[in-house]
């Protein structure tokens, strides 16, 4: 009898070419569109109609999705999570940026959504396993499942899939995670895939990148402030601290010249006085940090105090780290070589070697055991 697969089909060219793989292995597959941000309804907090419907393109996804489960002759469903989505990852991305802190929501879309509630749903069906078209390696066959780095690591996603717990991952297959990029879109080229040549999605699938600040002032009223050096010298003023992340240069509007030179860095926020201090040097100090609190830590495997590596945000590269339990969801993780614009509400994902141990969030970062000022 040939094992049961449902697998998450968006529309891309990783989920299509994943679901080939899977039938090419010879198992009985089954796809699952989910809608997950309801465009039509994108409402502000008084209800009134945002602007931004157009930012979606599930539509169009869903559609592609159609086309290339009717080329593979496999079955597509489709399924809303709309009102889970909105609880369990929308609101705990607004109250993070409530609180001033910079969210992750992939994180908590592959935990809440994609590994639960799309797996809740997929049980009728009674499969074997689920598959995604995420860049990322499961070993099955050790005492846990091992979460590892993609083959190709310059896709690799197991940074927002770090805080799966070892039961999610426990029938996971992940079919292109031992391939490269180019090999991914090759296939889909020779297997006339619809989606062979579609772009890659960037950014949170309900906002778009372009818009982020404007989206966000739909659902948080906007509170202006002042900009100011570390020394208490006046800038501008600033939109709101919530739109402004540590390290950041972009969307200032000061300096900010070409050639590099004269830009200028966010370098902290005082969120008492609604004060944001900006520096015009990247590498400034008051950016870097030895040490950092982590919390809500998910660890696959056995724990141990010692040597590894850390990503503190996505696409950074590994930072040889020592990690020290202070109880069973709390590290402190120790960095002396520093790092610099290390932010709070941001993942930090565990390494050693190829596996990825586990991940917690960042509360807070400390230099020579103070308490970044202003972080
Ligand atoms: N709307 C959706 N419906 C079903 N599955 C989804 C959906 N969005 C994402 N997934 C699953 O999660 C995987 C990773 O999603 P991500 O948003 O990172 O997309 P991606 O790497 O661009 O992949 P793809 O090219 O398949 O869209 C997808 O490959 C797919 O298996």
């Amino acid at each position: 009898m040939k094992k049961k697969v449902i697998i998450g089909l968006s529309g891309g060219v990783d989920s299509s070419v994943a679901a080939y793989l899977l039938l090419k292995d010879g198992y009985d597959v089954e796809a699952v569109f989910m809608r997950n941000w309801d465009s039509a309804t994108n409402q502000d907090l008084k209800g009134n109609p945002t602007t931004f419907d157009e930012m979606c393109e599930q539509e169009k996804d869903y559609q592609d999705a159609l086309e290339v489960a009717h080329k593979l002759g496999i079955k597509l469903h489709k399924v809303d999570f709309i009102d889970d989505y909105w609880d369990r990852v929308f609101s705990y991305f607004l109250s993070e940026y409530k609180k001033n802190r910079t969210p992750n929501p992939d994180v908590l879309c592959n935990n809440e959504i994609k590994f639960k509630a799309f797996v809740d749903y997929a049980q009728k069906f009674n499969p074997d396993y689920i598959a995604m078209g995420h860049y990322a390696q499961v070993d099955l066959t050790k005492d846990y499942p091992m979460l590892l780095r993609a083959f190709d690591h310059n896709k690799d996603q197991t940074y927002f899939l770090s805080q799966l717990k070892e039961e999610q991952l426990k029938k996971v297959i992940f079919p292109i995670g031992h391939l490269d990029k180019k090999e991914v879109r090759k296939i889909a080229l020779e297997q006339g895939l619809a989606t062979a040549t579609k772009k890659d999605s960037t950014g949170i699938c309900f906002i778009g990148e372009r818009h982020f600040n404007a989206f966000l002032s739909n659902y948080l009223p906007a509170q202006p402030g002042q900009m100011k050096r570390l020394d208490g010298t006046y800038v501008k003023d600033h939109r709101g601290l919530m739109n402004y992340t540590i390290g950041q240069r972009k969307g200032l509007g000061i300096g900010g010249s070409k050639e590099e030179i004269g830009a200028w860095y966010v370098v902290g926020k005082d969120l008492k006085t609604n004060t944001l201090y900006v520096e015009p040097d990247f590498n400034h100090p008051h950016l870097f940090s030895d040490e950092a609190l982590i919390t809500d830590v998910i660890w696959r495997g056995p724990k141990f105090d010692g040597q590894m590596t850390a990503k503190f945000r996505y696409r950074q590269k590994d930072n040889d780290v020592t990690i020290q339990w202070v109880d069973d969801e709390t590290i402190r993780v120790f960095y002396p070589q520093k790092v610099r614009a290390i932010t709070p509400g941001q993942v930090c994902a565990f390494y050693q070697n190829e596996v990825c141990l586990g991940s917690g969030f960042i509360q807070e970062a400390y230099m020579d055991k103070k308490l970044r000022q202003y972080s």
